[in-house]
């Protein structure tokens, strides 16, 4: 579960402070969570918060598990062990030479040993049908692979929590519905910013987020409606 309490997020500028998000309160439960929203609304903020990349300015955000609650500020490394995140651009993300590389550089916390590592490693490169490409320096890959494989490095110490920031944007139409689907069947808690609406819509919550504020909360469908009307009542 993830749980935001009146957490807002200012940030200053020249002109003084500017308020990205209002006092926002969610408990977000569901399995597959979509935010969307026009360009500069706040959607990354929000799921930056997720993770404590972004800290609250007031209030607090928080993931808990049974009675286990873990604020991102003050337990912040111990959340991003269970908050894996993904950008649209995955060379931001792939720091390593090879596939097998990238892979076991996530593990080095929870496999020590060298060996261990680099076995554990090629196991995910196996489940996301990455394996083939193991020794493959990582910028001979194409957009897709280079998705997919920052995914499997991120999935690899197995997350409780996945947050991924338009993953498809950069994707061809193929290989965006490959990651869309892959992301929406994942046993993670998955929260999704996109402006894909139809793989917004195949979630099973939505937030709308206009102007740092979620307008609204609730069903694909509807949400997706509404995001519509917001975006038609503008031009
Ligand atoms: N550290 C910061 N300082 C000042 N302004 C910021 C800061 N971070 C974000 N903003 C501003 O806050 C607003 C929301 O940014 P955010 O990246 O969350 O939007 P977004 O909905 O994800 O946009 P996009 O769809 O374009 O990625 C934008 O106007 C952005 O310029």
């Amino acid at each position: 579960m993830i749980e935001f309490q009146h957490a807002a997020v200012v940030a200053p500028t020249a002109e003084g402070a500017t308020t990205i998000l209002h006092p926002t309160s969610l408990a977000l439960a569901e399995r597959r969570i979509s935010i969307i929203g026009a360009n500069g609304s706040g959607k990354s903020t929000l799921a930056r918060l997720i993770n404590g990349v972004v800290e609250p300015s007031s209030g607090s955000v928080a993931i808990s598990s049974g009675s286990e609650r873990l604020d991102s500020v003050s337990n912040g490394a111990a959340v991003r062990r269970e908050v894996g995140f993904v950008f649209s651009n995955p060379d931001a993300q792939l720091i390593m030479p090879t596939a097998a590389e990238d892979v076991a550089l996530s593990l080095r916390r929870t496999h020590r040993d060298k060996r261990e590592r680099r076995r554990a490693a090629l196991a995910t490169l196996e489940r996301f049908g990455l394996a083939a490409l193991a020794e493959r320096s990582v910028h001979t890959l194409s957009g897709g692979q280079k998705q997919l494989l920052a995914i499997a490095s991120v999935l690899a110490t197995d997350p409780a929590i996945l947050v991924a920031d338009e993953p498809t944007t950069l994707l061809d139409l193929r290989n965006a519905r490959l990651i869309g689907d892959l992301l929406l069947s994942l046993p993670q808690q998955v929260v999704l910013v996109t402006h894909d609406l139809e793989l917004a819509a195949r979630a099973d919550r939505t937030l709308v987020v206009d102007a740092g504020r979620v307008v609204f909360d609730g069903a694909p469908v509807e949400a997706v409606a509404h995001y519509r009307a917001l975006s038609e009542a503008l031009s």
